[in-house]
């Protein structure tokens, strides 16, 4: 079967056969917790100590953070709406649908499978008291050979107060690395970086490749130029420098993204961030580069009745 119920129903998995791809998908967060590309190789980081019994959001894979981006007091301009939010919003946090349209056989194919989940705000009573819009939310993942698609759509059902409705989102990606010290991220250059570490200082992205490197990185990305669409960015292993005979994991992941996804956010929280974690390992953090595609600096806003839609497509490489 293409689509199948797996972790006592909790996740959904959709397989490829003939390629070995599959994806895995917990309906808490609607969290990609593993993708296998092309051949089998495991593309996310998953912690081994993320809880993924619904008590916590899921450490690794790829959390969905809405309608805030970090905690609303990380925003000067946050408007009242997202103040009383929790950190990263709401959708990671809640168990969402799957949707019945879309989890048919004609939603595959030999090369292409899809899945697509839902979560209603007004179906979360929790979120109802902090939250004054109801709103829908919809996201598709479509898996092929060697690459993952994930849309999502955002969309302003009606709410109580009449006004617009502001909101961030960000798709949260753990990309697993043989090595994060020797990862590097291109495709930033020119851009202003934001750095949430330096007190939110701004500078302008000076060289070709932006690398971790063992210290602790968590930055926010966006070209100057309002016009400029963000560009794709990739996140390359650096494989030759690292004991990775076989090639199993390629040379890396490229990020391609809708231009409306006009943020890039990398962080990495190194050995001495790690430690305030209590959901990673030690050393966990040389198994990831979060390279993190959103709308996160300023907020964006919807009417009653009005939809977005953003995406991202992972290719391995
Ligand atoms: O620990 P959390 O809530 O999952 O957040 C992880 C990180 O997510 C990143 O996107 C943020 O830029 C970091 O500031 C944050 O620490």
């Amino acid at each position: 079967m293409p689509i199948s119920f797996v972790h006592d129903n909790a996740a959904v998995r959709l397989d490829l056969p003939a390629s070995k791809a599959s994806v895995e998908i917990y309906l808490y967060g609607a969290t990609v917790t593993s993708w296998r590309s092309n051949g089998g190789q495991e593309r996310l980081f998953l912690s081994e100590k993320a809880a993924l019994d619904g008590s916590a959001a899921i450490r690794g894979g790829i959390p969905l953070v809405f309608p805030v981006f970090g905690a609303p007091s990380d925003h000067k301009d946050a408007p009242k709406a997202v103040e009383h939010l929790a950190k990263h919003g709401f959708a990671r946090t809640h168990r969402w649908s799957l949707s019945s349209d879309d989890s048919t056989s004609e939603s595959s194919s030999e090369d292409r499978v899809s899945v697509t989940l839902t979560l209603r705000s007004s179906e979360l009573p929790e979120v109802a008291s902090s939250w004054p819009f109801e709103t829908a939310l919809e996201y598709k993942v479509t898996l092929t050979p060697n690459a993952l698609r994930c849309q999502l759509s955002v969309e302003h059902l009606s709410t109580s107060t009449g006004g617009e409705m502001p909101f961030q989102a960000l798709l949260h990606n753990y990309l697993l690395v043989p090595d994060s010290t020797k990862a590097s991220v291109h495709g930033l250059q020119g851009q202003t970086c934001m750095d949430k570490l330096r007190d939110f200082a701004r500078s302008e992205v000076q060289d070709a490749e932006v690398r971790p490197a063992g210290e602790a990185m968590d930055r926010a990305h966006r070209f100057a130029d309002e016009g400029r669409e963000p560009g794709d960015v990739s996140l390359h292993y650096n494989a030759s420098l690292v004991d990775d005979p076989l090639g199993r994991m390629g040379k890396g992941v490229e990020v391609k993204r809708s231009a409306n996804l006009l943020d890039t956010v990398v962080w990495n929280p190194a050995s001495e961030g790690e430690k305030g974690i209590k959901d990673l390992a030690s050393g966990d953090w040389k198994s990831f580069v979060c390279v993190e595609p959103g709308a996160v600096q300023g907020f964006l806003r919807l009417a009653k009745g009005q939809k977005w839609q953003a995406e991202q497509t992972l290719e391995a490489w």
